[in-house]
């Protein structure tokens, strides 16, 4: 009876404001499919920060102020923390990722994996691996600068195979960080909420055959599902080998065997499977979002110029040209802290973060929130708050900074790594990551404009694709030794003179 009672009290409240009536498939097609993102931030004018639309058949709400954000996701965390249906998931073989699970003891045994390896206490474990795997990348920038690209993806996904299965990347062509590069490819497009509500809506689209256009999609989601079979199976059993032979690097694996031995607790079959499962989806997770960082960060660097000095300034003044800096240089650091933030504040790399779905219906504001609505935190919008962040499409480290250099209270947290109970469970291995690359690719390297055939400088203008994590479209730059005389063994030099 309190049911019925609450269901019509509910339905008096009205939806939140927000655009009815547009024609259902221009919703989807018609209208910015690049960049939701920005057609939600010019919806937020007209309608507000809570907005309300149907899609297909589906309630969507669309939230695009911090506050709002906070009050319903992380306030009322135990309503907001559900994921919505996504027709596409089955279909790339995403069921087993914890990222889209529903809310439940499953999706609470994966965070309790992810916990235990990447809470904020224990990744401190992971800085000489991040710190080695750096001086990887800086070998392969002073290399062969060109292949930059190449370089920063296998550095992601190599300390992240360490992170989770104490798999060593050995040469430039691992097989696991191919199949990873392959996967990623395909479910930053299958995965996203329109393309999903439109299969979702229109099942028999998948009816069409692959060579139809517009469906060559269905070939790679059938790719992507093959594939997800060969990276969760074959460095989990890897994992395994090593532990039985003796290893006891610090990962993902380990930590959940070793504590299910000390306390004595249940490791079956299904058990397994979910350790399985959660440490294939930290791989999947880790290495695209933070790849985007440092990419993002080289083409900010090529635009800034006198952002990228300062910092340099500052590192040659802390640390001096004889050794790298290290995380213990960190508090002396402060810009380069700020370089990260504005970088992850210019162009959050998963824009419009991962859709919350309602538990029950809800009343906020004065709106009511219908139990099962797809939530939308439109994080994009929140990073370019004028109000918070004046000039929000321009570069400036400096906002993060007090007048005497020292760092402001860090504010990037939400708006890089989403709300609530699902936010990030891998933010501060990805914090140390970023920070351990930026602050030595700026004390060895300039990044630079590239230069054309007559010497002039090639013009840059920061482009990104789409999906649900997204990257700055390729772009020339030039990355070049800042040490006088740099070679590979000045760089194995300073290399040797800075421990971790
Ligand atoms: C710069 C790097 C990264 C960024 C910007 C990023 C961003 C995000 C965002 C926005 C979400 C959605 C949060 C929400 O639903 O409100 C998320 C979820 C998630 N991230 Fe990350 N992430 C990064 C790196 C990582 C790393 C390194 C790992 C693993 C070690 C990881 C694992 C996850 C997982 C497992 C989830 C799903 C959480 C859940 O549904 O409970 N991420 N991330």
């Amino acid at each position: 009876r309190r049911h019925v009672k609450s269901a019509i009290h509910h339905s008096s409240y009205p939806l939140p404001p927000g655009p009815r009536g547009l024609p259902f498939i221009g919703k989807v097609i018609g209208v910015n499919t690049h960049a939701p993102w920005l057609m939600y931030a010019e919806w937020a004018k007209q309608y507000g920060d809570l907005i309300y639309t149907r899609i297909l058949g589906r309630d969507i709400i669309i939230i695009n102020s911090e506050a709002v954000a906070k009050d319903l996701l992380d306030n009322r965390s135990r309503n907001y923390s559900d994921r919505p249906f996504l027709a596409t998931k089955s279909l790339c073989g995403r069921d087993f990722s914890t990222i889209f699970m529903e809310y439940g003891d499953k999706w609470r045994l994966h965070r309790r994996f992810f916990h235990q390896t990447f809470r904020s206490e224990a990744v401190h474990r992971f800085v000489p691996l991040q710190h080695r795997k750096a001086c990887q990348l800086l070998r392969g920038l002073l290399d062969s600068p060109h292949r930059f690209s190449e370089h920063i993806f296998e550095y992601t996904t190599s300390i992240i195979l360490n992170g989770v299965y104490d798999h060593d990347t050995k040469t430039q062509t691992d097989e696991l960080v191919d199949i990873v590069a392959k996967t990623l490819k395909i479910i930053s497009f299958a995965l996203r909420p329109d393309i999903s509500i439109l299969v979702g809506a229109f099942p028999a689209l998948l009816k069409l055959p692959s060579w139809f256009p517009g469906m060559s999609f269905k070939r790679d989601m059938a790719i992507a599902k093959e594939l997800s079979k060969q990276y969760i199976e074959k460095p989990f059993q890897y994992s395994l080998q090593k532990l039985s032979a003796g290893s006891s690097a610090p990962c993902m694996v380990f930590d959940a065997l070793r504590n299910v031995e000390e306390k004595g607790t249940s490791s079956d079959a299904g058990w397994m499977k979910d350790l399985s499962e959660t440490a294939a989806t930290g791989l999947i997770a880790a290495s695209d979002t933070s790849n985007s960082v440092i990419t993002l960060f080289l083409l900010m660097m090529v635009v800034n110029p006198k952002a990228q000095k300062t910092a340099q300034a500052q590192i040659d003044s802390v640390v001096g040209g004889n050794r790298m800096p290290m995380i213990k240089d960190r508090s002396s650091l402060p810009y380069v802290d700020a370089i990260l933030r504005e970088t992850l504040r210019y162009s959050p790399v998963v824009p419009l973060s991962i859709p919350h779905a309602v538990v029950d219906d809800d009343i906020y504001g004065g709106f009511r929130i219908p139990k099962g609505a797809i939530v939308t935190s439109n994080l994009w919008s929140m990073a370019h708050n004028e109000s918070k962040y004046p000039k929000p499409h321009e570069f400036v480290p400096e906002r993060f900074l007090n007048d005497d250099g020292t760092l402001k209270p860090d504010d990037t947290e939400n708006i890089a790594y989403g709300f609530g109970r699902r936010i990030c469970a891998g933010r501060h291995f990805a914090d140390t990551s970023l920070w351990s690359v930026i602050a030595k690719i700026l004390a060895v390297f300039t990044i630079e404009h590239a230069k054309d055939e007559n010497g002039v400088e090639i013009p840059v203008e920061p482009k990104f694709s789409s999906g649900v994590a997204i990257h700055p479209l390729p772009f020339p730059c030039s990355i070049v030794p800042r040490i006088q005389g740099m070679n590979v063994e000045k760089l194995e030099q300073l290399i040797e003179a800075s421990t971790a």
